[in-house]
């Protein structure tokens, strides 16, 4: 952080890229350029023309076909199959015999991709509005099958990543997790329960947690974009032709904003803290009419499920904070980094065998002298 940097330039061959971290040109790349850059032509073969990747004119018919999808009423529909999802995975859980590692992010991901392969089968939400659009013409059916497809892949890996990383970093700081889980056993009383709607309205803590992981380690780590025209961002211009990267890694650790930023504090989202920072210094979602779709389920998904395995287990690891802000932040993830464990908490005094874990930094700060001993 010593080198930050808030607004860096760098040419690719001919292409020019321009990198900001400060909020109000965020606020403006993100309002004012729809295009996506390039760079998203990469992924061309696995998702030609659906949402993430398709040019304004046809992400602007698609998107507004597609998010009534995503109402409140729909949103509560979807809860119902997650809870049966979150279920499912602590009865996984339950059925191993003591304590051992486990992929968590193996399992996650594959139970959050049977729910959306399941809804996506079953569906009453997504189909019938692209089935629309396809009686108009304006969308072929290989377009449908690409369009569900991707949904499905873009809420099962998300989700699971970042359950994924709010249960391992909740591993590594035991009393941010025993503070999680007082919460839940006051607005869940019953263990066997999951949270419905109304309850999870009320676990303010579990939410500043994620909400903080998704700062520290924001699951899509940058957004691009591409400048149809000069944007200008006082005292410079970024000239039309440009790819505008916004670094969410780097945007989210801006001292000026957050002061210790690579202090692990679920607090900086409970204070009144929250109202006085730009509106674009924190988008682990994205912000804009191109963000993220799936933000509010995203957030429904990662709260029933890491509420749901908390309330009956606790969990453990071997990871520092600092290896999973190291690894994390590259945009591809090493599969299988995140050694876990986990223990039922009918046992919850008991000291039950579970795999070591290292001691939290009393303050919450990535301690950079302890890598993980696996
Ligand atoms: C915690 C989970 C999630 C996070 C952190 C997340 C984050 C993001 C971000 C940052 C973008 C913008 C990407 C860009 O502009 O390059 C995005 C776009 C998108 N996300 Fe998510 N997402 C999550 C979950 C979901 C879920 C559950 C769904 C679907 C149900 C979803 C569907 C999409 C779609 C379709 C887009 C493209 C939107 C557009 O361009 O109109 N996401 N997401």
């Amino acid at each position: 952080m010593d080198s930050w940097r808030p607004v860096t330039k760098f040419w690719v061959g001919s292409q020019l890229y321009i990198a900001t971290t400060r909020p109000t040109d965020v606020e403006k790349i993100l309002t004012n350029s729809l295009n996506k850059s390039p760079f998203y032509e990469n992924f061309n073969d696995i998702m030609k023309d659906t949402l993430l990747t398709a040019k304004v004119s046809i992400w602007k018919e698609h998107r507004k076909m597609i998010n009534p999808s995503f109402n409140s009423k729909i949103l509560n529909s979807y809860h119902d199959i997650f809870i049966n999802y979150s279920k499912e995975m602590v009865k996984f859980l339950d059925d191993k015999e003591g304590v051992e590692q486990t992929d968590f992010l193996r399992v996650i991901w594959e139970k959050t991709f049977d729910a959306a392969l399941d809804d996506t089968i079953e569906s009453k939400r997504l189909l019938p509005n692209l089935t629309k659009l396809n009686q108009t013409k304006l969308i072929t059916r290989e377009e449908i099958l690409e369009e569900t497809s991707f949904m499905m892949m873009a809420a099962s890996e998300t989700a699971a990543i970042t359950i994924n990383t709010v249960l391992t970093i909740l591993g590594i700081y035991s009393d941010i997790q025993e503070r999680v889980y007082q919460e839940l056993v006051s607005v869940l009383p019953n263990m066997e329960n999951s949270p419905i709607q109304e309850e999870l309205n009320r676990l303010d803590y579990l939410e500043s947690v994620v909400k903080e992981i998704l700062r520290l380690v924001p699951t899509i780590p940058f957004i691009m974009r591409y400048a149809d025209e000069d944007i200008k961002c006082d005292p410079y211009v970024f000239p039309a032709g440009s790819n505008l990267i916004v670094p969410l890694v780097l945007l989210h650790r801006d001292p000026e904003v957050w002061p210790d930023p690579e202090k692990f504090d679920p607090d900086r989202f409970l204070h009144d803290e929250v109202g006085k920072r730009h509106r674009c210094s924190y988008i682990p979602f994205s912000f804009g009419a191109r963000n993220c779709i799936g933000l509010k389920f995203g957030m429904m998904v990662v709260k029933v499920t890491v509420a749901t395995i908390l309330r009956n287990f606790e969990v453990q690891t071997v990871e520092t904070l600092y290896l999973i802000i190291l690894l994390r932040n590259k945009p591809i993830r090493r599969p299988g980094t995140t050694p876990m464990g986990c223990r039922e908490l009918s046992g919850r005094c008991g000291d039950g065998g579970v795999i070591n874990s290292q001691e939290p930094n009393e303050d919450h700060s990535v301690n950079k002298s302890s890598p993980a001993s696996v």
